[in-house]
């Protein structure tokens, strides 16, 4: 966090009055919470976006089997009196807009265009410094991982962080499947666990040992989007994986417009579910990453499976980086000013607060203006 946040904002975490990883989100943090999640929603909306909006919980089950890959994650679960069954408080709105995709508007046409905003929470934190509750929202076209629908997807979710007023945006390309996928074709291993940590921590040594070799390539190419796609296709991955880096350069062009990209083929950490393509974003002065995103495969309730690409992103990183805090004019109005004068300058955008008492003050209402026949500045 910057130190001109800090200075100006509250600590965010009252320690021993919550439970670790719980906040109250005080003045100002939590109007520039609900500032940011409608800018991102009204950066979204227009591309034909329909908001839903899934319950805080749900049966435990509907919420880990949606999504093909996805793996049994730790959930915050409950016995729920009524039904005696177990439901558990949503740690992601993805695999919950999956369900509704599938059963509800399993009958919409596709591709199905659905957004949703609301809070999660997770039983361990994801980052240093983050917390377990946070405010998500997102977006999810549902019934294609088409890279045009990825490059839809990765748009919006660039257009929804730039209306925020976020600066030095950055995105972090992944494929997360295709160390699966060239273990299955061109590179078979014999222990994939071991060779995906090797991968994981970048070490040359581990992944000659767990008879890798042949993935080394896909550690060096790792860095700024244009030498990373130079190096994979030099990598020898075969014909096959050509369209696959095809699709990643196309939406490294994309992301470029936006800001700085990088890739990375091998990071998975965060994307437990998603399929060919992954993004991570970030945002100059936001303490963790903003959002994720990528394509994915919904599992309908008669077994066939559907896929998808969304995005999803966190309104609290932008708090910390500072955004979403307006620049509103207070005005004190002392006992006895002239009725319909709060209203008119209300409706004129003021912050109008009205005197109760003698001693109120314009200080105490942290007001920097104060009624006397006009607005003067103090
Ligand atoms: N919900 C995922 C991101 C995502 C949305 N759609 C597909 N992936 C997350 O928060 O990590």
């Amino acid at each position: 966090m910057s130190s001109t946040v800090s200075a100006e904002l509250p600590d965010p975490i009252a320690k021993g009055l919550l439970p670790e990883g719980f906040r109250d989100r005080l003045p100002p943090r939590a109007e520039a919470a609900v500032n940011l999640e409608q800018a991102m929603m009204a950066a979204i909306r227009p591309h034909g976006y329909e908001r839903v909006a899934p319950p805080l919980a749900e049966f435990e089950e509907s919420l880990v089997t949606r999504l093909a890959g996805a793996e049994t994650q730790d959930l915050l679960r409950l016995i729920d009196p009524l039904s005696q069954r177990t439901i558990a408080l949503r740690p992601d709105m993805t695999a919950q807009v999956g369900r509704i995709a599938a059963t509800r508007l399993g009958h919409r046409p596709r591709p199905l265009r659905l957004a949703y905003a609301g809070p999660v929470l997770r039983v361990r934190k994801p980052q240093v410094g983050a917390t377990r509750e946070a405010l998500q929202l997102g977006a999810e076209l549902i019934g294609s991982d088409h890279v045009r629908a990825v490059e839809e997807i990765l748009t919006i979710a660039l257009e929804a962080l730039a209306a925020t007023g976020a600066k030095d945006i950055s995105v972090d390309l992944t494929l997360p499947s295709l160390v699966g996928e060239l273990a299955e074709g061109p590179w078979p291993v014999a222990d994939l666990p071991a060779v995906r940590n090797a991968l994981d921590g970048k070490d040359h040594a581990q992944l000659r040992a767990a008879g890798g070799t042949a993935y080394a390539p896909l550690i060096e190419a790792a860095g700024p989007a244009g030498e990373a796609l130079a190096a994979l296709r030099s990598a020898n991955m075969g014909e096959a994986f050509c369209a696959r880096l095809d699709a990643a350069e196309r939406l490294a062009a994309t992301a470029s417009r936006f800001g700085s990209v990088s890739l990375d083929p091998t990071e998975r950490l965060g994307f437990e579910y998603q399929t060919w393509a992954g993004f991570s974003l970030y945002a100059g002065g936001a303490p963790a990453e903003i959002g994720r995103g990528g394509t994915y495969t919904i599992r309908h309730p008669d077994g066939h499976e559907e896929a998808a690409a969304g995005f999803s992103l966190y309104v609290d990183p932008l708090v910390e980086a500072g955004l979403g805090i307006g620049a509103s004019r207070r005005i004190f109005l002392p006992l006895g000013t002239a009725d319909g004068i709060a209203q008119r300058l209300r409706t004129e955008g003021w912050v109008a607060v009205a005197a109760l008492f003698e001693e109120d003050s314009p200080e105490a209402n942290a007001c920097t203006y104060i009624w006397d026949g006009e607005a003067r500045p103090l």
